[in-house]
C-alpha cells in the first residue's frame, strides 16, 4: 500500500502496547495512521475500536486497517461483520502475505496475547507490502460477499 494512504488502526485494552510499538516502527519508516484507539490498558469493549476502523477501510477505497485484541477473534468477528470488510485474523508471516495475495485481504486482525512484538511487526509488513494476485483468486474474492 502507498505510504501516503493513511493506515486505520484500532485496538482493546490487550491490544494497546503492540498496537503503539505497531505505529512507532511504521511512523519512522513514512507511514501514517489514523488512531482509533483504544488509548490506555484500562479495560474497554473491543467492538468499540474495531467499527471505526472497518467504517474507515469501507469509506477509503484502496485503504488498509489494523485490529489488535488479545485472542485477535473478538475484533476480528467485529471488522468482518461490515459489507466489502475481508479481515483476516494471522499468526505468521506467510499467513500476512497470503491473506493479500489470495483473499485481497483488507484488515489485518492481530492476536496480541499469543505473539511477539516483532513477529506482529514482521506480520503487518508483510500485510502492508504484498499485492492481491488477481486471477484465479479474483473470482474466488467476488464470491465472497453475499446479501
Ligand atoms: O476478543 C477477545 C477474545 O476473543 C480478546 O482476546 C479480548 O482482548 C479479551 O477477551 C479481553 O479479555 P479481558 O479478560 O477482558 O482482558
Amino acid at each position: 500500500m502507498a505510504k501516503n494512504k493513511i493506515i486505520p488502526i484500532g485496538a482493546d485494552h490487550a491490544g494497546y502496547q503492540l498496537k503503539e510499538a505497531v505505529i512507532k516502527h511504521f511512523k519512522e519508516l513514512g507511514y501514517e495512521f489514523k488512531d482509533y484507539g483504544t488509548h490506555s490498558e484500562e479495560s474497554i469493549d473491543y467492538p468499540d475500536y474495531g467499527h471505526p476502523v472497518a467504517n474507515h477501510v469501507q469509506e477509503n477505497d484502496g485503504t488498509l486497517g489494523i485490529v489488535i485484541c488479545g485472542s485477535g477473534n473478538g475484533i476480528n468477528m467485529t471488522v468482518n461483520k461490515h459489507q466489502g470488510i475481508r479481515s483476516a485474523l494471522v499468526w505468521n508471516e506467510e499467513l500476512a502475505e497470503l491473506a493479500r495475495q489470495h483473499n485481497d485481504a483488507n484488515i489485518i486482525a492481530l492476536p496480541a496475547r499469543f505473539i511477539s512484538t516483532e513477529l506482529g511487526i514482521k506480520m503487518v509488513e508483510k500485510f502492508l507490502t504484498t499485492a492481491f494476485e488477481g486471477g484465479r483468486h479474483q473470482n474466488r474474492v467476488n464470491k465472497i460477499a453475499c446479501g
